[in-house]
This record gives C-alpha cells, structure tokens and sequence, in this order.
C-alpha cells in the first residue's frame, strides 16, 4: 500500500480539523510576527539613522561654535598681547586656564622660537625651536588656521590652531597657538558630553579622511577612504546610510560635514544593537501570546471532537444497518451542523429503504406470489421453529382432482382462479397459528399446532365440504382430495416423516376414488387420538 494513502487511512476528522487549525493558525501567526518584525525593523532603522544625523548635525554646531570661540579667543589675546615677556607670559597663562579651550597656549616667534608657554610643566620648550608639523604650517602660512591631526613632541595626537602676530607695519612677528589634545582633552569632553548607553558612539574626520577624534584613543590619526560615510565626508556631503565599516560591522551612520573647518561628524550605532531590542519585543509579544494558543488549543480540539463526533457515531452505527436498533440509535445522533443534518437524514432515508427492501426480499423468499400463502422455503422454517419449540402438530397435504381438466378447457388463467379459490378456503378455515402452504402446482399443506390427528380430520373434512360447496368455475365441478398425519413427541417419526405420511394418505385417498379425507394412521387406529 502507498505511504500517502496508509497515513490517509490512520488520520481521522479530529486530527485533521486539529492539523488544518493550528497548522493555518501557526502559519497566520508566524506570517505576522514576521511582517510585524519586518514592519518594526524598516522603522528602527529608519529613526536611527534619523536620529543619529540629528545628533551629528547638533554636535557639529556646538564643535563649530567651540572652535570658534577658540579662534575668537587666541586672536583676541594675539590682537592684544603686549610683546614684554612678562605680559606674554601672562596672556598665555590667563588663554590656557582661563577658558579650557586649549591643553597648552605658546606664543612663537617668526623663526619658530618658542618665547612663552603655558602649562608650567611645558615652560622647558622656551628659548627652543618648536620643531612640530603644526609650527611649520603655521609659519609657512602665516594665517588664521587650523592644523590637520599630528603627533605632538610628548606623543600625544594633537591638532594645532594659531593666530599670526603682526607689528604696526604688517611684518610677521610669529603666532600665538594652541593645542588641543584629540583624546583626553576639551574635544573629547565636548564629544562625550552626552554619554552613550545602547552602542552608539562618534569620530570626527577630516576631508583628507582621517581619523581628528575616535573613541578608541589608537585609532586617532588613521586614514580610512575605504569607509563609504567617509568617502562621503570628503566629498562634503552630509546625510545617513548604513554601511560596512573598516572593522567589518554593520552600522548605521548619520554623517554631517563642517566645510568651514574641513571636518566631518559621524554618529554611528551598531545595526545589531539597534535591532536587539526588536528581538526582545519580539520576545514580548510571544509571551503574551503563549497564553493565549493554551487557552486556544483545549477549544480547538473541543471544537474538532465536536465537530468529528457526530460524523463518526453516524459511521459506527451504519454499520450495522440490518439491526432494529441501527434507526433510533441514528436518530439519536445529534446533527448539530448542516452537513452533519443533512448525512443523518440521508442515512435514516437509505437505511430505511434498505431495511424495508430486506423485509420484502424476506417476505418474497418465503411467500408463494400467487396464492400468498407460504412456498416451501416459507414452509421449512416454520417447521423449523415448531421443531424447535418441540410442538405437537397435525399435517394436512391436499391436491385439486382433476385439475389439469380445468386447465385443459378453461386455460391457465381460470386455473389460476382455481388455486386461489383453493388458498382463500384454507384461509377461512383456518385458525390463528396454523400454517398455510402452497407445495407447488395445485399441491397444499396445512400444519395445525397444538392439533390431534381426529381434530385435524374434522378440519380436513370442512375444507373438503368448503372446496366442494365452492363453485369459481360455474359449470365446474371442483373437489379436493386430502392426507391427514399428526407428530407428537411421541411420534416414531420426525416432523419430515410425518409430511411424507400426510402426502402417502394423500395418493390413498387420491387412489380410493378422490374427493375424500385419508389419515394415517386411519383414525380408528390413532393410539392417543
Ligand atoms: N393454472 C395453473 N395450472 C398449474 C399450475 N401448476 C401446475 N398446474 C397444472 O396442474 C396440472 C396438474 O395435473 P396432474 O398432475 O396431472 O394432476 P390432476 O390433473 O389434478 O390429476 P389428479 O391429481 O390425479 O387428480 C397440470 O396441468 C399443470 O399444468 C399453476 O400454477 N397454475
């Protein structure tokens, strides 16, 4: 047998409304978790890479707006400076504490001679030719700038901003700098002045793409081109994206550039991160609905059981449908829905008429069409039970006279008449449990229960006189011949035998003339009549 058609065979209604239900029920539920956490997810993103260009764009007003305090500040101080050593000294001093913009504030001079520095741990460097990239560009340019990120004599990355000095005549004097540390110093306190919880975190660049301020102190003063937010940076583009980063993490970034300082902010925050908290709500939704599919599940399978049961009683007790009991124990099977309704009534309709063409079917089996008396079928099962019953009965066979006559010149049909006429006088004659049957041609037997063999003859005598005094062929005379015998228990013979012994005093009285009653034993004999 194929696999399908064997599980076909084990899985019943229940199991398959259970199957369809939780099957389309998990299959709904997951579709729209998944759609919901789609929906969720495009959402997060969305406002993270909102918020964090948001949070970029703010924290590149306040850096710009810093720097150029710094830069309002040292030209202010450059603008103003008295040239005694003491007063720069001083001015240096009061730049470098006062306002916390820079890590050091040095006044040097045209040939790149550091006249006056400030913190005092740093005051070695006086009288020193300050030999960074900072003081290079700045005595090369001679302007009002900004340095890009370096290392500075004590190791630190640094940037460098400066402010020429000029003597009443326009000629070079030097400049007045300051350096801010990119780590552990103002740029970072400013950066990190709102701390972080959930992964996310900033790095400035340059439009050269490297690393002014990172996070992780060694990665200050890298190149990283290959980042496409920096490549966008460098362009002068602002914006947000997710990407790819240089560590190979999936981020989402919002990015702005500062193009009067050359510089890009970047706020990022880990894709995964931002995500984790969907998964969580995810988490969140299962639970409260866990309890609800237990509460679901007894229901479904209530309703399943409900569903399936009518169908299969229905089933169990059609199966028997020949019993008495098969159409009250049907009706009693409670069609609560329409196709349940509609397959009870037509079972009771198909039973009814099944059990109803059986009953005919029996009847026809055990009745003689013609006369309705019974056939000899009919007849063996009565004797049957009266065997069973170990009953005393009489027998009585009898047979028309002459009745082919009757046929030869009435024909058949008045013959038939004839047989009728014959069946109808034993009916009259006979009483509640006797047993009327046609043996086949004109041949008939009456077995009369709880009957003695003298009782019997006295029957037989009257059905004899009834045949005589009837007339269904007018100008026919029409005459039976009868055989009488009785079993007792008894009886030497059994109840077949004692049929045979009917019809042998049958042929006697047909051979002694006809028209006559013949018992056997002859009634003057009977032993116990
Ligand atoms: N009309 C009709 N005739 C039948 C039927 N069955 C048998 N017969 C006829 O009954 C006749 C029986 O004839 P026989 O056996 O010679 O007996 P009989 O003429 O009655 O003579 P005895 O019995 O010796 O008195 C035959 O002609 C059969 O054709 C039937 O159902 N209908």
């Amino acid at each position: 047998m194929p696999i399908f058609s064997a599980i076909q065979l084990r899985m019943d209604l229940r199991s398959l409304i259970l199957l369809l239900v939780v099957s389309s029920g998990l299959l709904i539920l997951l579709s729209t978790l998944s759609a919901a956490r789609q929906v969720q997810r495009d959402a997060l993103i969305e406002s993270t890479l909102e918020g964090n260009q948001v949070y970029a764009t703010r924290l590149a007003k306040t850096l710009e707006h810093y720097l150029q305090d710094a830069q309002y500040a040292l030209s202010y101080v450059a603008n103003h400076m008295e040239h005694s050593p003491e007063a720069v000294r001083e001015a240096t001093q009061r730049l470098q504490q006062q306002n916390h913009y820079f890590n050091s504030v040095f006044r040097v001079d045209a040939e790149g001679r550091v006249i006056s520095i400030w913190p005092a741990h740093l005051q070695y460097m006086e009288g020193q030719l300050l030999n960074t990239a900072g003081n290079h560009a700045a005595l090369t340019q001679q302007q009002p700038m900004i340095t890009p990120p370096y290392v500075s004599k004590a190791g630190n990355w640094i940037i460098q901003m400066s402010y020429p000095i000029k003597d009443a005549q326009g000629h070079y004097q030097g400049y007045l700098g300051g350096s801010i540390y990119l780590h552990d110093g103002p740029l970072q306190r400013l950066i990190d002045q709102h701390p972080f919880q959930n992964g996310t975190y900033v790095y400035v660049v340059s439009v050269q793409g490297q690393l002014i301020y990172h996070p992780e102190p060694q990665r200050i003063g890298e190149f990283a081109p290959q980042n496409s937010v920096v490549r966008q940076l460098m362009q002068g583009n602002s914006g947000s994206q997710r990407l790819i980063n240089t560590q190979n993490i999936d981020m989402l970034a919002g990015y702005v550039a500062l193009p009067s300082l050359g510089w890009g902010i970047v706020v990022q925050r880990p894709t995964q991160k931002t995500l984790s908290s969907l998964d969580m709500l995810m988490q969140d939704v299962i639970k409260h609905i866990a309890p609800l599919i237990l509460v679901l599940l007894p229901l479904l399978w209530w309703l399943a059981r409900s569903i399936s049961a009518p169908l299969e009683r229905l089933a169990d007790n059609s199966l028997d449908m020949g019993s008495k009991s098969c159409i009250p124990q049907l009706q009693a099977v409670s069609g609560w829905y329409y196709e349940a309704q509609r397959m009870k009534q037509a079972l009771l309709l198909g039973i009814s008429a099944t059990q109803e063409q059986l009953r005919q079917l029996k009847v026809d089996a055990h009745q003689d069409p013609l006369t309705g008396l019974y056939n000899r079928r009919g007849l063996e099962k009565a004797l049957n039970e009266l065997a069973a019953s170990n009953q005393c009965f009489s027998a009585i066979t009898l047979d028309i006279d002459f009745f082919k006559q009757v046929n030869d010149i009435y024909g058949h049909l008045q013959g038939d008449r004839v047989i009728q006429t014959i069946a109808q006088v034993m009916r009259e004659q006979a009483k509640g449990k006797d047993i009327l049957c046609r043996m086949g041609g004109e041949e008939f037997l009456m077995l009369l229960p709880q009957t003695s063999l003298s009782d019997a003859c006295i029957v037989a005598e009257h059905l004899r006189h009834e045949v005589e005094r009837h007339r269904p062929i007018p100008d026919q005379p029409l005459s039976i011949s009868l055989g009488v015998a009785s079993y007792t228990s008894a009886s030497p013979y059994s109840p077949e035998q004692t049929l045979t012994l009917a019809d042998q005093a049958l042929y006697t009285a047909k051979r002694n003339g006809r028209n006559q009653v013949v018992s056997s034993p002859p009634l003057n004999s009977e032993p116990n009549a």
